[in-house]
């Protein structure tokens, strides 16, 4: 038998592990009917996304990059009924069209989405002086990464996980004279988790549609 392709071999493990129900199916159709870029994290990846805030024993996870709402759906499962998860988005027609999805899973009184730029969204969750998060969910533009990253660090309990998506771009993050703003930011940030003593992390590489990518997981100590 030869080798099966990364795509079969996804369809296998999806089917068989991950167990994605009809209000994950829908809001990835939904936002693909509303003409939302196809760029959600995977099934199995939203899985691992729950799994880790399960096991954390999450009650406030925070997210930055809402998209049509389906990571911010699999991690919003993972916490309890008084639990609560602030999604950060730039774009208003990206919000409404997670806000309806997340309404559609019933976890309207556990997801809050916040419509603007994280740049600023953050400042104001800070200052507001609310309850540390267990877990952050870094996955917007790249170059606000490492910006991203100090914000997160303020906001993370001791013992909780600032975890990053698409952080090897292909493979261009080996490449230290890359001029692409997305490389540089993912590189700046990866440097920045591996400079601080209050983090240790590390990267899982991953495949998928949008291609060779990975995903950085970072302890806060
Ligand atoms: C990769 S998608 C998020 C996917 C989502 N986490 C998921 O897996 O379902 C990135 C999202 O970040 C949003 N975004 C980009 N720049 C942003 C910024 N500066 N502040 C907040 N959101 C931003 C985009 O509009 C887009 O919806």
């Amino acid at each position: 038998m030869g080798q099966a392709q990364w795509t079969e071999v996804d369809a296998f493990l999806t089917s068989l592990l991950v167990g994605e129900d009809e209000a994950l199916s829908e809001a990835t159709a939904a936002a693909q009917r509303a003409g939302l870029p196809p760029i959600s994290v995977s099934p199995a990846q939203g899985k691992l996304l729950y799994l880790l805030a399960k096991t954390l024993g999450a009650k406030r996870v925070l997210e930055i990059g809402t998209l049509g709402g389906y990571s911010a759906i699999w991690m919003a499962r993972a916490l309890p009924k008084d639990g609560h998860l602030v999604s950060l988005e730039y774009s208003p027609r990206h919000a409404e069209v997670a806000s309806g999805n997340i309404a559609r899973a019933g976890l309207v009184g556990i997801v809050e989405i916040r419509v603007g730029a994280a740049a600023e969204s953050l400042p104001k969750l800070a200052a507001e002086g609310g309850e540390l998060f267990d877990m952050v969910f870094i996955d917007a533009d790249k170059g606000g990464y490492p910006a991203y990253l100090d914000w997160s660090l303020q906001l993370t309990r001791s013992g909780g996980l600032i975890v990053a998506d698409n952080v090897v771009r292909g493979g261009a993050v080996a490449d230290g004279l890359s001029r692409d703003p997305n490389v540089q930011g993912v590189r700046s940030y990866l440097e920045k988790v591996a400079a601080d003593p209050r983090l240790e992390g590390t990267v899982m590489q991953t495949v998928g549609v949008k291609g060779y990518d990975g995903l950085s997981i970072a302890r806060v100590v």
